[in-house]
């Protein structure tokens, strides 16, 4: 019964906007109480997916267009906003049968890239845009340091699992 009040209170009008309305138990009910609040308020956007909406229509309908442009050397973020369990992680991650905004976009990304990687280990990214050239023992540092690393990696998973 809560639920259906709160179902009440939230409705997706056309594909861009969401009327907020309060429960019905809070409405008031005599004319001319002005203590209450607005009963109803509409908010605005470029686009409102509704709860029927899949990952596939959100991320079609929001994130490609960015992905695109950064793949031609823009700059975007994407965020996510919301109360608890809204459903921030789902729509960004997702489960692995049904994946979300993330890991659709490193699909796009690194299918774009395909065929155009870098196979020599010559080159360090600095920040975001720059990289560094390396010498031949500059890389053998970096691949002993990247060894390493995996190697700490690998004894922690261990570790977690003996635990477990
Ligand atoms: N579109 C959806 N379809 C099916 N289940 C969903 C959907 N969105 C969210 N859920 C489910 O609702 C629950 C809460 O979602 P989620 O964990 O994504 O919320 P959240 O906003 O990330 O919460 P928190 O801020 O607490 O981390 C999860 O069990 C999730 O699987």
């Amino acid at each position: 019964m809560t639920i259906k009040f709160l179902l009440d209170c939230v409705t997706i009008e056309g594909s861009n906007s969401v009327v907020l309305r309060a429960p019905r138990f809070c409405q008031p009910n005599r004319q001319g109480d002005k203590s209450l609040p607005q009963t109803a308020q509409r908010f605005t956007f470029t686009q409102v997916f509704g709860p029927e909406a899949s990952q596939r229509t959100v991320f079609e309908g929001s994130v490609r267009g960015l992905i695109q442009d950064t793949l031609q050397g823009g700059n975007c973020l994407v965020f996510t906003y919301g109360v608890t369990n809204a459903g921030k992680t789902f729509t960004f991650l997702g489960p692995d049968h049904n994946s979300g905004l993330l890991p659709r976009s490193l699909a796009v990304i690194f299918n774009t890239i395909k065929g155009h990687l870098y196979s020599r280990r010559d080159l360090k990214p600095q920040r975001c845009r720059d990289f560094s050239r390396l010498t031949p023992d500059q890389q053998a540092a970096e691949i002993s340091t990247k060894k390493n690393l995996l190697r700490l990696l690998k004894e922690s998973d261990d570790w977690e699992i003996s635990f477990t």
